[in-house]
C-alpha cells in the first residue's frame, strides 16, 4: 500500500526533542539502539521522510536539503542494522511524494530515484561493476526531472517525475516557458528524452531583482513552482532551461547519449566520458571545482553507463537504475538560527542589515554573517530575530539568508527587525531610496563611511595597500590621522610608531607599502575613489577609449562620456558630479606624488607587425600554462597576449568566434558549441610558439 501524505501528517507529530534534523544531536550510535528503540526511531525517521517530502513535493519545505538527507542517512543505517525493522512500506524504496498530482500521465518506465555517493571508492567499485565500459561524467543539475516525449519528430507530452510511476502532464508549460525542448525533432517514432529542468542562476537574480516583494528561496524550488503553475502567462518571467540525460528511441541514433541527443537538437547535459575511475574522479573534481562558474545550480555529480544499450541492460533496483550513480557534493544551502541584526554603513553611505547567525557549515565554509539585503527584502521573506531561516551561499556570493522554511518552529521569542530611522554612525537620519526602499546616510563627513571609502581605496582592486589593514585604517580615521585617500601619503613611520602595540618592522611595512600605492593609475584610482554607478569595467573602458588623466575624466563632461562604449548617461553624470567634488583630492593626491595617469597594462595593446591571431574573434577556455616554465597563467594575462597578437577577445563561443583556444580540462560543453558552429578549435600549445615567435610572450 503507497503511504499517503494523509496518514504521514496523522503519525507525524512534532515533539521538540524528536525534531532532529541534525542527526549529531542523538547521542547515541546506531549499534548502541536497543531493538525497541530502534524500531521507534526507525518509525519516527520514516515519517519524518514522509512528512518532509510531501512538504518538499508541495513546494514549502521545511529543511535544507542537506538536513533532510541527514535523515535519510540515519534511516538507512539504522534498516541496514536492523533489517527486521524494515518498515513497510519503506519510503527509501519510493521516488518522490505521491499525493500531489493535478494531471496524472503514467511514464513509459519508471523515473527513478539515484543512488549516492561520496567516496571515491564508490566510484571505483562502481567500475567495477562494469567492466570495460565508458562512463559519461556530468553535473547533477539542481531542477526537477521532466520526461518529454516525440512522435514523429514533434513534441507531443512533457510530464514529471511525480512518484515516478505516474507524473504530472505539464506539456503547455513547457512550451511555453523551458528552453532546450524543440518542438519538433528529425527523427521518426516514439522518442523520449529526459532531462532536468532548471532555473538559470541569472533569471533566479534577474526575477527576485525585480520582484522583491515576492521572492523565490533557491532556483530549485522556483523551478518546482513554475512548473506547477495553472496558467504559463502568470509565470513567464520564470523561463527555465532543460539539460537532456537520458534517451530513449527505436530510431537510428549514436550509441554515445550526449551525441545522440546534441544530434536531436535537444540542450544535453555536460557530458564527459571516462574510461576509467581515476579519469571519472577528475572529472567529478572538475565539475565541483567550476561548480560556481557554471549559470544553474547542481548539487553533486552523475556517472552513468555512456553507452544507451549498456545502461538499459543493467537494469533497475528498487528505487535506482543500477547504470547510475550520484556522487554528492557539499551543501550550498543550510539552515541555522538568526541571532541578531546589525544595520552596516557601507561606503557609499548605504546602510544594509547584516545578519549574524550561529556558525553554520555551508558552501565549503562556516558562515557567520550573511547579507539580508533590505527591509523590502526582509518584509517579504518575513523573517524575524530567532527565526531559524534557511542560508545560501552559492560560490563566491555573499552568503544570503533566503528565508524561513518551517514557521512552526517558532516559539513566539521571536523579535521583529526594525530598521533604523537615523545612522548607527552620524545619527543624521536617513533617507529611502528605490522600490526596495535602500536606505541611505546622505551625511557626506559621516565617519562609518569615511572608514569605508579609506578601506575601499587601500582594497587590492584599487591602490593595493596590503600591509595596511582595516583595522589599523579604522584606528588611524579614529584618530584622525585619515579622513580621505590623500591622507595615507602624508603618513610617517615616527607617527606610527606612536600607537600602541606597533613595531619597527611592521611601521616601516606599511609606509612601504603605501609608498609603492602611488602608482596606481588612473583606472584602479578610478575604482578606488568608489564613485557611484562607475564599475570596474568602466575604469577600464575610460583608459582604452583614450582617456590619459583622471583629471581628463573629471573635465570631460558628460557628452564626451556617453561616447564611451557601454557608459550610460547615469553614469556619466555620476562621474562628472563626483570627480568635480573630488577635484581638491585628486589634487591633493597628485602634490603628494600619487599617479592617477593611465597605466601601460591599460591601454589597448599595441599589435605587434605580422601579429599570428590578427583580425580573429577568439574565446579562450581552460587552464592556461606558459609550456617554457609550466606555471600558470592567469585567463586575463593569456587574453592580453592574444590582443597583442591581434585577436579580439570574446567570453563565450557564438557564430562570429573564429578560434577556441583550449587550456587543460576543457568543459565538454563548450567543445560542442563549437563543433556546433563549426568554430576552429586549437590547444593552446600550437598557439604558445607564435606568440613567442613573434615576441609577444
Ligand atoms: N528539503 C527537503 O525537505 C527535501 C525533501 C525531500 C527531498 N529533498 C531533496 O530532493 C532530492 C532527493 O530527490 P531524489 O532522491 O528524488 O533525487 P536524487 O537525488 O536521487 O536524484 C535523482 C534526480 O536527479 C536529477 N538529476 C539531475 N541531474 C541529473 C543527471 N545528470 N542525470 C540523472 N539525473 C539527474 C533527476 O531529476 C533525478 O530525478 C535530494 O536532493 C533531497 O535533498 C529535499
Ligand atoms: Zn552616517
Amino acid at each position: 500500500m503507497p503511504v499517503t501524505a494523509a496518514r504521514a501528517v496523522r503519525t507525524w507529530r512534532r515533539p521538540a526533542a524528536a525534531w532532529s534534523p541534525c542527526p549529531t544531536r542523538l547521542s547515541v550510535g546506531v549499534g548502541s539502539l536497543t531493538t525497541v528503540n530502534a524500531g521507534e526511531r526507525i518509525q519516527e525517521l520514516a515519517d519524518q521522510v514522509v512528512a518532509l517530502r510531501d512538504a518538499y513535493y508541495r513546494g514549502s519545505p521545511l529543511v535544507a536539503d542537506a538536513e533532510y538527507d541527514a535523515i535519510e542517512d540515519e534511516l538507512r543505517a539504522l534498516i541496514e542494522a536492523n533489517p527486521g525493522l524494515t518498515p513497510d512500506p519503506n519510503p527509501l524504496e519510493q521516488v518522490g511524494a505521491p499525493s500531489v498530482l493535478h494531471a496524472p500521465v503514467r511514464h513509459s518506465r519508471p523515473m527513478l530515484s539515484l543512488e549516492k555517493a561520496t567516496k571515491p571508492e564508490q566510484v571505483a567499485a562502481f567500475f567495477d561493476r562494469f567492466p570495460g565500459q565508458p562512463v559519461a561524467v556530468m553535473p547533477k543539475l539542481d531542477g526537477l526531472s521532466v520526461a518529454v516525449v516525440y512522435e514523429d519528430g514533434r513534441l507531443v507530452r512533457a510530464v514529471t517525475r511525480g512518484d515516478g510511476t505516474t507524473g504530472d502532464d505539464v506539456t503547455a508549460l513547457v512550451r511555453a516557458l523551458v528552453d532546450g525542448v524543440p518542438e519538433r525533432i528529425d527523427a521518426p517514432g516514439r522518442v523520449e528524452v529526459r532531462g532536468e529542468a532548471v532555473m538559470l542562476r541569472s533569471i533566479f537574480a534577474a526575477y527576485n531583482a525585480a520582484h522583491p516583494d515576492k521572492p523565490l528561496i533557491n532556483p530549485r524550488n522556483a523551478a518546482a513552482g513554475t512548473l506547477r503553475a495553472k496558467d504559463p502567462a502568470t509565470v513567464s518571467e520564470r523561463r527555465l532551461q532543460f539539460f537532456g540525460f537520458d534517451l530513449d528511441t527505436s530510431a537510428e541514433a549514436a550509441a554515445d547519449l550526449g551525441q545522440a541527443l546534441r544530434a536531436l537538437g535537444l540542450e544535453a547535459a555536460d557530458m564527459q566520458v571516462c574510461a576509467d575511475a581515476e579519469q571519472a574522479q577528475a572529472a567529478i573534481t572538475e565539475i565541483e571545482r567550476s561548480r560556481n562558474e557554471r549559470d544553474y545550480d547542481l548539487d553533486g555529480a552523475v556517472l552513468r553507463l555512456a553507452d544507451r544499450e549498456a545502461y538499459a541492460a543493467a537494469g533497475t533496483r528498487s528505487n535506482s537504475p543500477r547504470g547510475a550513480l550520484a556522487f554528492k557534493f557539499a551543501a550550498e544551502e543550510k539552515t541555522t538560527v538568526l541571532l541578531d541584526v546589525v544595520w552596516d554603513v557601507g561606503k557609499t553611505g548605504k546602510i544594509a542589515p547584516v545578519a549574524h547567525l550561529e556558525p553554520v557549515f555551508v558552501g565549503g565554509t562556516t558562515v557567520t554573517r550573511a547579507t539580508l539585503a533590505n527591509q523590502e527584502v526582509i518584509r517579504a521573506r518575513g523573517i524575524r530575530i530567532g527565526d531559524t531561516v534557511l542560508v545560501r551561499r552559492a560560490g563566491d556570493v555573499i552568503p544570503f539568508v533566503a528565508g524561513v522554511l518551517d514557521e512552526s518552529k517558532r516559539t513566539g521569542a521571536e523579535r521583529e527587525i526594525v530598521p533604523p530611522t537615523t545612522c548607527p554612525s552620524c545619527q543624521q537620519p536617513l533617507t529611502e531610496q528605490g522600490n526596495s526602499r535602500e536606505l541611505f546616510c546622505t551625511n557626506a563627513s559621516c565617519p562609518a563611511q569615511t572608514t569605508r571609502r579609506l578601506i575601499h581605496w587601500a582594497s587590492r582592486a584599487a591602490a593595493d595597500i596590503e600591509a595596511v589593514g582595516p583595522v589599523w585604517i579604522e584606528r588611524l580615521a579614529e584618530s584622525g590621522d585619515l579622513d580621505n585617500p590623500p591622507d595615507f601619503y602624508t603618513l610617517t613611520k615616527e607617527r606610527l610608531l606612536e600607537f600602541d602595540r606597533i613595531g619597527e618592522t611592521s611601521a616601516a611595512r606599511m609606509i612601504e607599502s603605501i609608498a609603492a600605492s602611488r602608482n596606481v593609475g588612473l583606472r584602479r584610482a578610478l575604482i578606488g575613489l568608489a564613485i557611484p554607478m562607475a564599475s570596474e569595467g568602466t575604469a577600464s573602458r575610460l583608459c582604452r577609449a583614450g582617456f590619459r588623466t583622471l583629471e581628463e575624466v573629471a573635465d570631460a563632461g558628460e557628452e564626451r562620456l556617453v561616447a564611451v562604449e557601454d557608459i550610460g548617461p547615469r553614469v556619466a553624470a555620476s562621474l562628472t558630479e563626483h570627480l568635480t567634488r573630488l577635484r581638491p583630492e585628486l589634487k591633493r593626491l597628485r602634490e603628494r606624488g600619487v599617479s592617477l595617469d593611465v597605466r601601460e597594462e591599460d591601454l589597448p595593446p599595441v599589435v605587434a607587425a605580422g601579429a599570428p591571431l590578427a583580425g580573429k574573434t577568439v574565446v579562450v577556455t581552460g587552464a592556461i600554462n606558459d609550456p617554457r616554465s609550466g606555471e600558470k597563467v592567469p585567463r586575463p594575462a593569456f587574453q592580453r597576449l592574444c590582443e597583442k597578437a591581434g585577436a579580439t577577445i570574446a567570453s563565450s563561443v557564438s557564430a562570429n568566434t573564429d578560434l577556441l583556444i583550449t587550456g587543460a580540462e576543457v568543459g565538454a560543453s563548450k567543445l560542442a558549441k563549437a563543433e556546433k558552429l563549426g568554430v576552429q578549435v586549437t590547444d593552446q600549445a600550437q598557439i604558445w610558439p607564435q606568440l613567442i615567435d613573434a615576441g609577444i610572450a
